[in-house]
């Protein structure tokens, strides 16, 4: 479990005239689900990749990035980005092998296959394993990318929407196994799906404004991943009206 504190974190991209963060601090707690709502743009891509280490030549940083037992992040994050960075030439089980071929881990690559396989049909595609990406709908490598994630075992886990492209049903399915295989993993989420965010969260933030801060939102009093009932479709309108103040007013 590793737990991460932003300390008067910066960033700012070369290209543009105000800072996407500024002074911010936020504590990532360790082996919590923290998830991150914010409107289009206000830097839930940049926080992730910050966090992944992955940001481009563009983004001028300031500030820290700590870890609670003071050992680098390098080699302890799976990343999973909105676009879903499946190799072609590869088929579907070696995609979701492919992070681990490398690692040295005691794993045989026979063990690590037959975990991929496994996953693969936990995710539903237990049928498409020899399958290549060009051959699937976005949905299904979606869940190739998440099959990928889960199969690093690494105990930082970031998650650009990782269920955006799924029907309500796999969606629903996919987020409690992803809930069960991620329990005790510092897991960072960013969703655009209020619904999402209120059932996964051990904590919750929306990000906002520029320079964007995080504001905790107060959850239910019961484990994620939650049931939809009144509360958390009360505390879902709340999220709205406060992502989208104009828009909703609009729509009553
Ligand atoms: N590589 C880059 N170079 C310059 N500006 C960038 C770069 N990446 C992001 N930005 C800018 O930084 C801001 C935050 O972008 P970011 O992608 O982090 O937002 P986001 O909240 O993840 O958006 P979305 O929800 O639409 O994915 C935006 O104004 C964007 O234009």
């Amino acid at each position: 479990m590793v737990g991460i504190e932003l300390w008067r974190f910066g960033l700012r991209y070369e290209a543009d005239k105000d800072p996407v963060f500024d002074d911010l601090n936020l504590c990532i707690a360790p082996g919590q689900w923290s998830v991150i709502v914010g409107a289009s743009g206000c830097g839930k891509t940049s926080l992730l990749r910050a966090l992944a280490g992955l940001l481009d030549q563009q983004a001028k940083c300031d500030g820290e990035i700590r870890t609670d037992d003071g050992l680098s992040l390098s080699g302890r994050v799976a990343y999973m980005a909105q676009q879903d960075l499946l190799l072609p030439w590869l088929s579907v089980l070696d995609n979701v092998c492919v992070a681990e071929r490398f690692a040295p881990v005691g794993d045989s690559q026979r063990d690590l296959r037959q975990r991929a396989t496994q996953l693969l049909q936990q995710v539903g595609l237990g049928k498409l394993v020899n399958a290549y990406p060009q051959q699937l709908s976005g949905g299904q490598r979606q869940r190739v990318a998440l099959a990928r994630t889960l199969m690093q075992d690494r105990p930082l886990v970031l998650m650009d929407e990782p269920f955006s492209a799924l029907d309500a049903v796999t969606r629903h399915r996919l987020q409690n196994l992803a809930a069960q295989l991620l329990a005790n993993k510092t897991v960072v989420l960013i969703t655009h799906d209020p619904q999402e965010a209120l059932r996964l969260a051990d904590r919750l933030y929306v990000l906002q404004g520029r320079p964007a801060m995080p504001v905790a939102l107060r959850l239910p009093n019961t484990a994620a991943p939650r049931v939809l009932d009144g509360e958390l479709a009360a505390l879902q309108q709340q999220i709205l009206q406060q992502l989208q103040p104009e828009a909703v007013d609009e729509l009553v």
